[in-house]
């Protein structure tokens, strides 16, 4: 580990809270009413609790675990699209978020202004994004679309489109959720060689992912997470050997 490269992200005692939502008999909520409303009819469970981590500039890390284990939602509270209920997150340079298939693009936009709006959201001025647009439309090999709305197009066009304005940003932090999954081989591939250019760069990579092949090529360190906790912190060799084992 490139211990004395600066921290990027450093998250402490993080928590994030999402209520349960139970399906009540009438008596049990007319019991709450009667009694004055006292306690909370919602129930709430931790999806993270209390998860402190400091990623360094340059790192390939890999959060793993089962499903529901709370990965997600961490890349959620490290891009910003999600707040913490509890603890703190401090990053440090420009962030591009792949994390959901076609969030960020307006459905009724056509491709080539949705490059445009998700370009200037991830912080690019407009001049910047007519010097990279076609090579962003290149990227995504789906020029034939490119001014068809985006409603119409499959999640793998989706992705193809997301990936390149991503990395066109020249993001210090580059965030992958799952997504690449949707992509077909060869553009999973294709992105993967980019992430791994991108890399070599310096730049820092976390990925979330069940593909444990990739993730054991793509990342040197592996974070398990369990219930919402982090269980191991270290060699990615050594996670992905617990989450088969
Ligand atoms: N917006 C939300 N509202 C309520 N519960 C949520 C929300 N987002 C996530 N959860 C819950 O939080 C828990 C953790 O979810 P998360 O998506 O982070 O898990 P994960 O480790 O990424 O799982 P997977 O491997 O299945 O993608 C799950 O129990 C999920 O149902």
């Amino acid at each position: 580990m490139p211990s004395t490269e600066p921290v990027v992200i450093r998250i402490g005692g993080v928590a994030k809270r999402f209520v349960l939502r139970h399906t009540r008999s009438m008596k049990e909520a007319f019991v709450w009413l009667i009694k004055g409303r006292k306690g909370d009819l919602s129930e709430k469970f931790n999806a993270l609790d209390g998860v402190d981590l400091e990623i360094r500039e340059g790192e390939r890390v890999a959060l793993l675990g089962l499903n529901g284990s709370g990965k997600s939602t961490l890349l959620k509270l490290i891009s910003g699209v999600m707040h913490p209920d509890g603890g703190e997150i401090k990053t440090r340079g420009r962030i591009a978020g792949l994390i959901e298939v076609g969030a960020g693009f307006h459905p009724d936009l056509t491709g080539r202004d949705n490059v445009y709006l998700n370009g200037a959201i991830l912080g690019m001025t407009k001049a910047e994004i007519d010097a990279s647009f076609q090579s962003i439309v290149d990227f995504s090999e789906i020029e034939q679309f490119i001014d068809t709305e985006v409603k119409f197009y499959s999640s793998g066009m989706y992705l193809r489109l997301a990936f390149a304005v991503a990395v066109h940003t020249d993001p210090e932090i580059f965030l992958v959720d799952e997504i690449l999954a949707v992509g077909d081989e060869p553009f999973q591939k294709k992105c993967i060689r980019k992430i791994k250019e991108l890399s070599e760069k310096g730049k820092t990579l976390v990925v979330v992912s069940h593909d444990l092949d990739m993730v054991a090529r793509l990342c040197e360190r592996g974070v398990v997470l369990e219930k919402g906790r982090v269980v191991q912190d270290g060699d990615i060799r050594d996670a992905v050997h617990r989450l088969r084992g």
